[in-house]
């Protein structure tokens, strides 16, 4: 239980959708987050800040914005531990395209963090099996991993995890999809028969076990795996949807990646993160505030009574009531008039964007009071 001004609040969500303008705006959003959360943490030797990390045109953003913020001297990686989480099979370490090669170029090259403490799976091991287990041994050796940040295939797939990929899945070989040989074979000069077909990556189940997992999604051409991901349910042909079941995720999108989902939804997410920051609150664990959940495995969880599926509560599922548990939502984020059609057909674009600025001016204020008078009430 924790008060907030006039409410007294027994729950508040740690699951958002948080939306930018553009790539840069999402970058920027994500990378001082990590900061806040690095700082809060305040990593030591013996207690370091576990990292998951991702590759990927996605998170180049952040990795320049955490470089900055080390060469300014805000931040240090000293005491971070660092796993990524996949690599192609069979392409030597040194291969530009490798994440190896990646990883150093975009960021461990530029900070502080140890050798020692990086951690990148090896393709090119003897055994491979051997080398996922191994890995996922190392991950549990290291506490687990507190803070998970990735990116999406625009199929919707989550490190290497193609379509069907077991939600319980865990570090393994994992065959490619031809979508994702296609959509990275503009890092292979376009060529497909030079994009590796293997590859090893951490499982669904894997990132599940962290603490908190950060997702970067930008650009039109992720915007139908958004909305398969967010709007659907749980789907193993779009393992990005396994987030649902996780209790502290933060999924930062640009505008064009939001394309495809309703309106509803969006104006939904932009007034919780409105309404939420009007009372002083964020995702929460940046506070480095200590809560319940420490590193457990999320399905292997699913049948207690306080489990996701047993209460119905998933990362986009309207709240759930539950009796003698106040929210620390308003009770009607998503007002009807939000639902109504808006306009089509020639000059509709033009229109829409009006109707939704008009819309914005009107119902911004409107749940600001809203909140407020539901806060009076609870005092
Ligand atoms: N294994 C990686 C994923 O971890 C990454 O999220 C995806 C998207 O890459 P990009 O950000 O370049 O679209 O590419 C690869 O498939």
């Amino acid at each position: 239980m924790r008060t907030v001004g006039a409410g007294t609040i027994a729950e508040k969500s740690r699951r958002r959708l948080i939306i930018r303008d553009d790539k840069a705006t999402t970058s920027k959003y994500i990378s001082d987050y990590i900061i806040s959360r690095l700082k809060a943490f305040a990593p030591t030797p013996e207690k370091p800040f576990v990292l998951g990390l991702p590759t990927g045109s996605s998170p180049e953003g952040v990795y320049k914005n955490l470089v900055a913020a080390h060469k300014q001297g805000e931040i240090s990686f000293r005491n971070v531990v660092t796993f990524n989480m996949d690599e192609y099979v069979g392409i030597p370490r040194e291969h530009p395209e490798s994440y190896h090669s990646f990883m150093y170029s975009h960021f461990f090259s530029h900070v502080d963090v140890d050798p020692a403490n990086i951690n990148i799976l090896n393709g090119n091991a003897e055994d491979l099996e051997e080398e996922c287990i191994a890995y996922e041994e190392k991950i549990k050796r290291a506490g687990g991993i507190e803070l998970f940040l990735g990116g999406i295939g625009p199929d919707g797939h989550i490190a290497f995890n193609e379509p069907g990929s077991s939600l319980r899945s865990r570090t393994r070989v994992k065959t490619l999809a031809y979508e994702t040989i296609l959509a990275n074979s503009r890092f292979f000069g376009n060529d497909l028969s030079k994009v590796p077909k293997m590859a090893l990556t951490v499982g669904v189940q894997t990132v599940l076990d962290a603490r908190e997992v950060v997702i970067i999604i930008t650009g039109p051409h992720k915007a139908l795996a958004v909305q398969k991901c967010l709007e659907g349910g749980v789907n193993h042909m779009w393992t990005l949807s396994a987030l649902q079941l996780h209790p502290y995720a933060l999924i930062v999108v640009d505008e064009d990646a939001t394309l495809e989902l309703q309106v509803k939804t969006v104006k939904y997410f932009k007034s919780i993160e409105l309404v939420a920051s009007s009372q002083g609150f964020g995702q929460g664990l940046e506070s480095g505030e200590a809560v319940g959940r420490k590193r457990d495995s999320v399905l292997e969880k699913l049948d207690s009574p306080s489990s996701p599926r047993k209460t119905g509560e998933g990362f986009l599922t309207a709240p759930v009531e539950r009796p003698g548990v106040k929210r620390a939502v308003t009770p009607e984020l998503v007002p009807d008039s939000m639902h109504e059609r808006l306009p089509e057909g020639d000059g509709a674009e033009e229109g829409k964007k009006e109707e939704l600025e008009a819309m914005e001016a009107k119902e911004v204020p409107r749940l600001l009071a809203m909140h407020e008078r539901v806060d009076s009430a609870q005092a």
